[in-house]
């Protein structure tokens, strides 16, 4: 268990003194509140007591300013340990999501290929957030219990000290044991609420997504009642989980119970040692012990919940980049990009079959060059190697003679500009859907790229660059879409494009546009293009088959 949360116990050292000051809180808060409550007991008892013949003898006002102050204090450290505490937590939290953010960027596609989208966001969410329990539900109880019992054998063992080691002991045997009892009762329902939230999360985004093709199939009732039967089975625990919670309470309240008939038991043995109302106190400061007893079930309760977020996020942050960068690469010529494919083999992990075997091809700077090939035979695999979202299995791939590994990553990604088979098109506006092929584009340089790949269109409306892209605003069609991907390409300005099938499902007449468009912006560049059809073979200077594993030229 400790090896588990060792990695998020480590993170406390870096709020050690924000931890000191919330612990020196709580334990403020707990002694104020238990002082509150025996002190009030006291004195109504005292005041019983004495009568109306006390009227004038009785000193009412310290007793009363003790039980103000003590209120006073209760609620004041209360306040801000709850302000130091969980702006601790969420210190500790954002810590926590930013680091997980930084160790999953540089994982290559194929490490994160692993992880369904829902999932890998249910890691950052759902199982981050319970990773709060750790410090707020677990750390802090269990601490300042254990401190305020101390506190109380001292404050009792001065008027008793069989009765304050009564208490003790009850204490440090309820702090010892129910954690025990309630993680073992708690840890697998726990962990299966962990996972059926994630699964449940899984589901609900597929099923939101695909909310088209299921109504038009009319297999939407199918789905639905999946989704139901998780949801089902997540509740189930969830009761069970508060069920065990309730019955958590009842334990606390028998052992205080029990605890304090003892108490009366064993004050009352002594009664003419004592004066009653003092009675009355030991009577109160047990009752008083809920406050120390109360959280420790819950804590443990939740630990396997705690436990299955932390193994999920750990096994996400144990990942190493199986593709790095060098942070100060090789240098090459800027506007030049020739490519070498030397020897080349790749197969996906964990597949049998390999996509490449022993490829081997040269293209010259300023050359275009189709890819064709049968659906499935590894073209956009093709692209992928050069961008380094895969890594040959065997092989070197060169740009400008220089091994691809050797370049940093922004030189690599300034000689290469890519438009992918499914162009994304941001919830943002026109300009900064633009803007990404070349951030510091001007609004002419943009008006200018739109021109040439004929969308100039978008800008007729009194929005101009303005104009709201994406969900919620100006929806584009497929040929649309495709334009903005080539004008990205075209703002990056690199040697080097790849190009996957830019013209795919886009009726005789766009394609024609958009090959014009290709033609007469890409002269002096270089030019890989992945296709199916080819309708214009003499744009390209040559032809690559990519059949049965290889590379033939034509
Ligand atoms: N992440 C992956 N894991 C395992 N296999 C994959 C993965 N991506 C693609 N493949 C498989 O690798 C082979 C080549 O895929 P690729 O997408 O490169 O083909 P393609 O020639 O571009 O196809 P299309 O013309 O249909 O776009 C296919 O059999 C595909 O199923």
């Amino acid at each position: 268990m400790l090896k588990i949360l060792s990695p998020y116990i480590k993170l406390y050292s870096h709020y050690f003194a924000m931890i000191i000051l919330g612990m020196v809180l709580v334990l403020v808060a707990l002694a104020a509140s238990i002082f509150l409550l025996s002190l009030s007991g006291w004195f109504l008892s005292a005041t019983a007591f004495v009568g109306v013949a006390g009227l004038y003898t009785f000193n009412y006002m310290l007793p009363a300013a003790g039980v103000r102050g003590a209120a006073i204090l209760r609620t004041v450290s209360r306040y801000f340990e709850r302000l130091v505490n969980h702006d601790t937590t969420f210190k500790i939290l954002a810590y926590l999501r930013t680091n997980a953010f930084k160790k999953i960027l540089p994982l290559s596609a194929m490490q994160i290929a692993q992880y369904q989208k829902a999932d890998l966001l249910n890691r950052f969410i759902a199982d981050i957030d319970h990773l709060d329990h750790l410090y707020l539900r677990l750390f802090v109880p269990i601490v300042s219990g254990l401190l305020t019992t101390l506190f109380i054998y001292l404050a009792i063992g001065y008027f008793d000290q069989t009765i304050a080691l009564v208490i003790t002991v009850i204490l440090l045997m309820a702090i010892l044991v129910i954690p025990v009892i309630f993680y073992q009762a708690g840890k697998q329902i726990g962990a299966q609420i962990a996972a059926q939230q994630s699964e449940y999360r899984q589901n609900l985004v597929s099923y939101l997504q695909g909310q088209a093709e299921l109504t038009l199939f009319n297999a939407k009732p199918r789905y639905r009642a999946q989704l139901d039967t998780v949801e089902q089975r997540w509740l189930d625990n969830q009761k069970k989980q508060a069920t065990l919670l309730s019955l958590a309470t009842a334990l606390i309240l028998l052992i205080i119970g029990l605890m304090t008939l003892l108490i009366i038991y064993l004050a009352a043995d002594g009664i003419s040692q004592y004066d009653s109302p003092i009675i009355a106190l030991f009577i109160f400061v047990g009752l008083a012990c809920t406050e120390i007893l109360a959280p420790i079930p819950a804590a443990f309760l939740f630990l396997g919940q705690v436990l299955t977020s932390a193994q999920r996020m750990n096994e996400l942050m144990k990942q190493q980049p199986d593709i790095l960068f060098p942070q100060h690469g090789a240098k090459t010529e800027p506007n030049v990009c020739s490519i070498e494919f030397n020897n080349i083999a790749f197969a996906y992990p964990n597949q049998p079959i390999t996509v490449f075997e022993a490829i081997s091809f040269n293209i010259k700077h300023g050359e275009h060059v189709a890819l064709v090939g049968k659906t499935g035979c590894g073209k956009s695999t093709l692209l992928n190697l050069i961008t380094r979202t895969w890594q040959p299995t065997t092989g070197k791939i060169y740009l400008n003679k220089v091994e691809i590994s050797q370049f940093d990553e922004p030189t690599l990604r300034n000689m290469m500009a890519v438009i992918p088979q499914v162009i994304t098109i941001f919830s943002d506006t026109l300009r900064n859907n633009l803007l990404i092929g070349h951030p510091q584009a001007t609004d002419q340089q943009l008006i200018d790229v739109l021109k040439s790949v004929e969308l100039e269109k978008l800008l007729t409306s009194d929005n101009g660059l303005e104009l709201w892209l994406g969900e919620g605003g100006r929806t584009l069609s497929g040929g649309e879409k495709r334009r903005i991907g080539i004008a990205r390409a075209l703002l990056h300005n690199a040697p080097l494009t790849l190009m996957d099938e830019p013209t795919e499902s886009l009726d005789n007449q766009t394609e024609q546009q958009i090959l014009a468009i290709i033609k007469k912006c890409y002269q002096g560049k270089t030019v890989l293009m992945v296709t199916h059809r080819l309708t214009d073979h003499e744009m390209f200077d040559h032809t690559f088959v990519l059949d049965n594993k290889h590379v033939s030229i034509r």
